[in-house]
């Protein structure tokens, strides 16, 4: 016991329920309950304090690798619904909670939460001080862990966690992106698509997705805006793709360390500069890397619907959902052009710089020419969103799509198709012009917004 931590917690267990531990590799331990499918899982540790769309976070791909923490301490009330879910089935390591409602009450609801868990294999935990294990992983950074309803022995745990593998370095895109491309049109929209108002708009725009764990919502919302899509693998060669004559290239989110995924980053080099290119998330750090960036692991990550992220360009603060546990780094993208850049030196953002600041700097990178910084995270100054002055190119690391989440970032879709039209303003979007893509910003007036969508087809 020497080695395991002081903190030892003891969680609540529900009756008839099985214990389940979980231990970190720094020796803190957690008890509670079992909740899910009975097992024994490693992964790193992450929390998500969305307070709603836990089905949407179970089923994101990107979380493949990842014991993810709700902090919203009921999780399960409104149950699951599959036309909800982001993905065929949870990519996930494991799940831990504090309270998993085992009786939904939702009309749309087709299973509880623990049923889900169980059928689709995802070991939970419930009754675990998540406060107590957030402040941790928050304080010490995110380390690996060990989720097991099989042993709840501390020193075995401790040392299985300790043999077992980092997130750093390995591949996880591989395992969760399509076998062989697929095509993406309105007949895959689901039936009822929250804050959409109006019918997808007429097909317009012949768009080739790369799916490194892609998000149903980011396709459906690309769909909507007018793109036909095909889908395919994560590593698909670049001439394979300019072959299929595309108006535009989509890369896509997806899991784990972003240097391991050089299958699709090497490709998005031979892109750029031949098609216009659109990148969320790990598609925003596939960007960044084939531009010659560099790319850091945060201490813990973003992982929520709450992020305010400003847009430099327009001054307009977003309150956005987010999910990376890794980062570009600003500067390595190439020396400032002071010019363009309001005489700011050339350094990783940071809250009070960017605060104050609200210039959107310019490098000039050796391979594509400037690229503009275009949004920062106002909670840390992270970087956010880069747009390419000389080639046709922009991506951001949140998450435009929501799911869960806000919807204030729906123009990026919207920026897109405009991209695809060849319009340099494309990035300047009013929030009521994006409505004419069919997107209620919990007040549109539906019949005028599906009539404008009408006329814009
Ligand atoms: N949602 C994503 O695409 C995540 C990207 C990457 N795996 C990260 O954690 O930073």
């Amino acid at each position: 016991m020497s080695e395991v931590s002081e903190q030892l917690l003891k969680g609540t267990t529900k009756e008839g329920q099985r214990p389940a531990a979980l231990m970190l590799e720094d020796g803190t331990f957690f008890t509670g309950t079992a909740c899910g499918a009975t097992g024994e899982v490693y992964g790193e540790i992450c929390f998500n304090t969305s307070l709603e769309g836990y089905l949407e976070v179970l089923t994101d791909p990107s979380y493949a690798g990842q014991i993810v923490t709700m902090t919203y301490p009921q999780i399960g009330n409104y149950g699951v619904n599959p036309e909800d879910a982001q993905a065929a089935r949870p990519a996930l390591s494991g799940l831990v909670a504090r309270d998993v409602c085992a009786c939904p009450s939702n009309w749309r609801s087709s299973v509880s939460l623990p049923d889900f868990l169980r059928q689709s294999n995802v070991v939970a935990l419930e009754g675990v001080d998540t406060r107590a294990l957030v402040r941790h992983v928050r304080d010490h950074g995110a380390m690996r862990a060990v989720l097991s309803t099989e042993d709840v022995n501390p020193e075995s745990l401790l040392a299985k966690v300790r043999a077992s593998a980092p997130l750093v370095g390995e591949n996880h895109v591989q395992r969760v992106s399509v076998p062989e491309k697929r095509q993406v049109g309105a007949e895959q929209l689901p039936k009822s698509h929250s804050f959409a108002v109006a019918p997808a708009a007429k097909a317009r725009y012949k768009v080739v997705a790369y799916d490194c764990g892609a998000k149903e919502s980011i396709l459906h919302n690309l769909v909507r805006c007018g793109c036909d899509l095909t889908v395919v693998p994560w590593n698909t060669p670049a001439e394979e793709v300019l072959a299929m004559q595309p108006d535009g290239v989509f890369l896509s989110n997806g899991p784990g360390d972003p240097e391991a995924v050089e299958g699709t980053y090497s490709q998005v080099e031979k892109l750029l500069g031949k098609v216009p290119v659109f990148g969320i998330c790990l598609g925003h750090q596939m960007i960044a890397k084939a531009s010659g960036a560099e790319i850091e692991k945060l201490k813990y990550g973003h992982r929520g619907g709450n992020h305010p992220v400003m847009n430099l360009r327009t001054g307009r603060v977003e309150i956005t959902a987010q999910n990376h546990g890794f980062g570009l780094v600003w500067p390595s993208l190439g020396p400032l052009v002071p010019a363009l850049s309001g005489g700011f030196r050339n350094h990783q953002p940071d809250l009070c710089f960017w605060a104050r600041s609200r210039k959107a700097p310019v490098v000039d990178n050796p391979r594509f020419g400037r690229i503009q910084l275009t949004h920062v995270n106002l909670n840390d100054g992270t970087p956010e969103g880069i747009a390419f002055l000389d080639v046709p190119a922009f991506s951001v690391q949140y998450h435009p799509e929501a799911s869960p989440g806000p919807t204030d970032a729906h123009y990026l879709f919207t920026a897109f198709t405009r991209l695809m039209d060849g319009r340099e303003d494309y990035l300047d979007i009013d929030i009521a012009d994006d409505r004419l893509a069919g997107w209620s910003f919990g007040s549109a007036d539906g019949a005028a917004v599906a009539g404008a969508v009408e006329g814009r087809a």
